[in-house]
């Protein structure tokens, strides 16, 4: 996949006060709504249907878990849902905005605005300290220094890594370097954060730990969360369940 984990800033000056009211008008439609979603990858001569017919409306602070066999679909639906994977058919509109109708500097915004994103492997910049990481969202948005600086300390302390702001992700366990990549997503206040397998590479009780985490920001800062695992007791800890089968959602 080749879109960047954080949005690059790009538009004309005056943009972000556009941003600013589009951001106020669509704060009571759903985060995301997703209609008649497929998708289809063309192997060779033979085309490949990986969805269909996907409905699915995400409601401000609703949390959900997607879970499927292993190639069921899983990642491609949560890159679809987060504007990072174009459809073949079907509406995605986030925040009522339809993100594929965007173009790609609109969309970059739209994504930076409204969503953040945790994969498996924590993809923290190993040169930057955790502060440095979890700052650097805000910076790309243009955020003053010191204000990105303070925002980071805060969530950073808030999640009980006070004493490690300073540790590059090499001095951090892997749970406090998926604890920082969800900081990283969350300091911009996102209405919804996609997580894929989070807690795919930890042992259990950091897998418990982290998805405590992310259920800890749903329901403090009001930040919608779809979860995309193969862990079934953690799904089931979340308020809705939803399971891909034959490209479907059950
Ligand atoms: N860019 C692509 N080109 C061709 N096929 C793809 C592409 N991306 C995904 N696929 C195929 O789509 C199917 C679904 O893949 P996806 O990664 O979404 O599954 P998943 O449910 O997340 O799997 P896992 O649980 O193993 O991570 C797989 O058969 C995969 O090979």
């Amino acid at each position: 996949m080749s879109e960047p984990l954080v949005d690059q800033p790009d538009g004309p000056d005056g943009q972000d006060g556009q941003d600013a009211l589009n951001a106020k008008q669509s704060a009571h439609n759903p985060v995301i709504d997703c209609q008649g979603v497929a998708k289809r990858f063309s192997e060779g001569p033979q085309e490949l249907e990986v969805l269909r017919r996907i409905d699915l409306r995400v409601e401000r602070a609703e949390q959900l878990a997607v879970v499927g066999p292993s190639g069921s679909g899983k990642s491609t639906l949560l890159h679809i849902l987060g504007g990072l994977d174009e459809p073949s058919s079907g509406t995605v509109q986030i925040a009522g905005e339809s993100i594929y109708k965007l173009g790609q500097a609109a969309r970059g915004r739209l994504r930076n605005r409204e969503l953040g994103f945790v994969y498996q492997f924590h993809h923290l910049l190993p040169e930057f300290s955790a502060l440095e990481n979890v700052a650097m969202p805000l910076l790309i948005r243009r955020t003053p220094p010191s204000q990105s600086r303070q925002a980071a300390a805060e969530l950073l302390e808030r999640i009980g890594l006070g004493e490690r702001l300073e540790h590059r992700p090499a001095e951090l366990s892997g749970g406090e370097r998926q604890r920082v990549a969800i900081a990283r997503a969350a300091v911009t206040r996102p209405s919804c954060i996609l997580a894929d397998e989070p807690t795919g590479n930890l042992d259990r009780q950091t897998a418990v730990n982290v998805f405590e985490l992310l259920q800890q920001l749903n329901s403090e800062l009001g930040t919608a969360l779809i979860f995309v695992t193969h862990d079934i007791d953690l799904a089931q800890r979340t308020q809705r369940v939803l399971r891909i089968e034959d490209g479907e959602l059950k």
